[in-house]
């Protein structure tokens, strides 16, 4: 999503349009806001936080990589988790490119927490897996698992399927040019071992949760994968990332899932 010089005019139309329509808010992708204070309705920022923070903008910390498409699904999700808006109601998104009008409507399943939990790591792994999803491996769908945090618990409640393919390698999440060696290895069997700072530790690692003492509940359907990330993140502080090979991206907290999204259906 690159700026090219027609976001302020763009930007123009969009409060036109709000001006015009009964519109509820006003979504703002990867554009430096300017000149947006007299909006009387919530605004929404995804990108960089401008100076100006007036009580009704809200800033999501989303990867603008996912694309327009999704990060209005985001958006649209996330107004209506926090009652900024209701579904239904109209909205008004602006991207460097592209102007349009959607109705709210819930498309990805997202608790609060999943908003809260947009720090800078879990949000590069978060576009990781979005990614897996989207492109798969040689053609292939791909499932995996990514547990991120508190890895000495993890580790501790995990064994190598397979020997570490990144022993003794400084790989880090936030190193764009090693993604595409972390999504190589999305084949083994097993899950990564993310830490705090974004290396990783370990793929191939078998999460091993009994399961009869850590009560998880996860939706009928849902297989062996989706329960191991689902007992890590209760067993430990981590969050768990699944990549399901159906194309679902969820996030496990504390047990639960807290956000549910098929990047493959829009
Ligand atoms: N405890 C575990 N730790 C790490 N990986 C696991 C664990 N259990 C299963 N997996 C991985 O999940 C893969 C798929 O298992 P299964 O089909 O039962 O899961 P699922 O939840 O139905 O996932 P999907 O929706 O992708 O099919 C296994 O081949 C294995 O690689």
């Amino acid at each position: 999503m690159k700026e090219n010089g027609y976001s302020a005019i763009l930007l123009k139309k969009a409060i036109e349009l709000i001006n015009t329509l009964d519109t509820k808010a006003l979504v703002i992708i990867g554009i430096q806001p300017k000149n947006l204070l007299k909006m009387k309705i919530p605004v929404v920022i995804i990108g960089n936080e401008a100076e100006e923070k007036p009580a009704n903008f809200h800033y999501l910390r989303l990867p603008l990589s996912l694309g327009t498409k999704n990060l209005v699904n985001l958006a649209s999700s996330f107004m209506i988790t926090n009652e900024i808006i209701h579904e239904k109601d109209l909205f008004v998104y602006v991207t460097p490119s592209s102007l349009g009008i959607r109705r709210a409507e819930k498309t990805v399943k997202a608790k609060d927490e999943f908003f809260l939990q947009i720090e800078h790591i879990f949000r590069e792994v978060l576009e990781l897996a979005i990614e897996l999803s989207l492109e798969g491996r040689e053609g292939k769908p791909v499932g995996t698992i990514f547990v991120i945090g508190d890895t000495r618990n993890v580790i501790r409640h995990s064994y190598q399927m397979v020997p570490n393919p990144f022993k003794g390698y400084k790989i880090n999440i936030l190193d764009r040019s090693t993604r595409e060696i972390i999504k190589e290895f999305a084949f083994l069997d097993g899950a990564f071992v993310i830490n705090k700072s974004g290396r990783v530790l370990c793929a191939g690692r078998y999460l091993d949760i009994d399961l009869k003492k850590t009560a998880v509940r996860i939706p009928s359907g849902l297989g062996s994968r989706h329960l191991a990330a689902a007992g890590i993140s209760k067993l430990t502080k981590a969050i768990a990332i699944t990549v399901s090979e159906s194309g679902v991206v969820r996030v496990f907290k504390n047990g639960k899932i807290i956000f549910e999204y098929n990047p493959r259906l829009d």
